[in-house]
């Protein structure tokens, strides 16, 4: 694993990067190196064997038709042919995975075993720090099981993913170690931090950072605070952007997450973004190759055409994906909004015939204030949403290529909505304490009144 990065460190212009401004984990979470050092020397000895048993079938394009996932309650798409069926481990990837002993936990340990013998949490130490798993602690719920808050012996918060045992099977088995290897090799502010891991019995549990504000699309709909302003959309979508650019560029191997969707994108308290569900995420274990050929995976109305055609998956995948949370950002919208007449059902389609029409107002999220600047980048945004969009991969621009347009979009938006006597602009603004009053307005119609904080 290359040394990496801060996300910031893209700035190539030697610039101080943008988004290392005043970002603090709203929960105070300090990395634990000392916890995971072990971890991580174990699972970079055992990287490569993953690889081999998670890629080995990377010319092979399945031809078995999409499914949806009847397992995942939020219509993730588990195209799933006769020649790459985990679930009856059929295929060769299956067969291999067999292979790998990892504990199949039948003792009393704690601890996965077999390759990775790092001791972690231990079943005990779960068990208490979300109070028994107290329904009082559930925060979510998806596809791999049910979400808990716990708090750890040491008073730090943590989010506990515990597998749910009735649908445990060997897709979920692989769902789960390919998010603990991926997590465990990934540190980045913009990307959930893995803090540990238990198999114990049929339990199987991630534990990782607590982000606290809940998901980007609770803060679309309006179920959570209150409603997100034009730079914090954009904030959030540079935010994103830096995570995936950090996936795809400067990881050792590239990691394309698969499953970039507003759900996944979790808030802190100063509403900044953090990427979170690896459990779909793949390594591509050879830098030189121009695609992984897979299953189908990801989320219904995200999902890249190229890849369900082909079955090909590159990091333009996760391009188109980050195109249409640019135009649920912008809209408030679902990408696919049953409920909408029938030219409004596709949201990214309906989007992009407005903007083309020269309407892009017209979808802008009604909890949006209209003025110069949030039109302005509302605009901007749509036109690289197009360009994310783009049919054809080779025609879609890299995430790094995003981040460094929504940065000179910001710039502008700043300038825009700044006013010309104020002379404590902060390349910080916007700051915001979510637990206070709203103090840092933008966004707002001309002649309101404006209030930044200064660095
Ligand atoms: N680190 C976290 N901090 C706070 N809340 C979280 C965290 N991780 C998950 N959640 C909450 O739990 C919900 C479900 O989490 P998540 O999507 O990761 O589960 P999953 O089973 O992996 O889902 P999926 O079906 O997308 O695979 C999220 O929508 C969020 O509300």
């Amino acid at each position: 694993m290359k040394k990496t990065p801060s996300p910031h460190n893209l700035h190539s212009n030697g610039r101080k990067p943008i988004s290392n401004f005043q970002y603090e984990d709203a929960n105070n979470n300090k990395p634990k190196p000392q916890r995971f050092a072990a971890l991580k020397a174990a699972v970079k000895k055992v990287a490569g064997v993953f690889k081999f048993l998670l890629f080995g079938q990377r010319e092979v394009i399945p031809k078995g038709a999409d499914v949806i996932d009847a397992r995942r309650t939020n219509t993730r798409i588990s195209g799933i042919s006769s020649s790459t069926d985990i679930s009856t481990g059929s295929d060769t990837r299956s067969k291999s995975s067999s292979k790998f002993k990892l504990s199949q936990s039948n003792s009393s340990s704690s601890a996965l075993s077999g390759v990775i013998e790092t001791k972690n949490f231990s079943y005990e130490e779960i068990f208490k720090a979300t109070e028994k798993f107290s329904p009082a602690n559930k925060i979510g719920e998806g596809g791999f099981g049910t979400v808990y808050k716990g708090r750890l012996g040491d008073g730090s918060l943590v989010a506990v993913k515990r597998a749910k045992k009735a649908t445990y099977d060997k897709l979920i088995a692989l769902e789960f170690k390919n998010e603990i290897l991926t997590l465990s090799m990934i540190e980045h502010l913009n990307l959930v931090k893995l803090y540990g891991y238990l198999e114990h019995g049929d339990e199987r549990i991630i534990v990782v950072e607590y982000v606290g504000n809940g998901t980007l699309r609770e803060h679309l709909d309006g179920t959570l605070g209150n409603g997100l302003e034009a730079g914090e959309r954009l904030d959030i979508a540079i935010d994103v952007a830096h995570a995936i650019t950090y996936l795809h560029m400067y990881s050792d191997p590239p990691i394309i997450h698969r499953d970039i969707k507003s759900l996944n994108i979790l808030i802190t308290e100063k509403f900044r973004a953090k990427v979170a569900d690896f459990g779909f995420a793949r390594l591509s274990a050879d830098p030189n190759a121009t695609h992984i050929s897979t299953q189908i995976k990801g989320t219904a109305g995200y999902l890249d055409p190229e890849y369900l055609k082909t079955y090909q998956l590159t990091e333009k995948s996760d391009v188109y994906s980050f195109g249409v949370l640019l135009v649920e950002l912008m809209t408030g919208r679902r990408p696919i909004e049953p409920q909408k007449p029938a030219n409004e059902r596709l949201t990214t389609r309906w989007a992009m015939q407005m903007l083309k029409r020269g309407d892009a107002i017209l979808v802008m999220d009604p909890k949006l204030r209209r003025n110069p600047a949030s039109t302005m980048a509302l605009e901007k945004i749509l036109m690289l949403a197009k360009e994310c969009l783009a049919p054809l991969r080779q025609s879609r621009p890299s995430m790094q290529k995003c981040a460094e347009i929504l940065w000179g979009i910001r710039k502008d938006f700043r300038e825009k909505a700044l006013p010309s006597s104020s002379t404590h602009y902060s390349a910080n603004f916007p700051v915001r304490d979510a637990k206070k009053t709203r103090q840092t307005s933008f966004g707002i119609e001309d002649g309101e009144s404006y209030k930044f904080i200064s660095a």
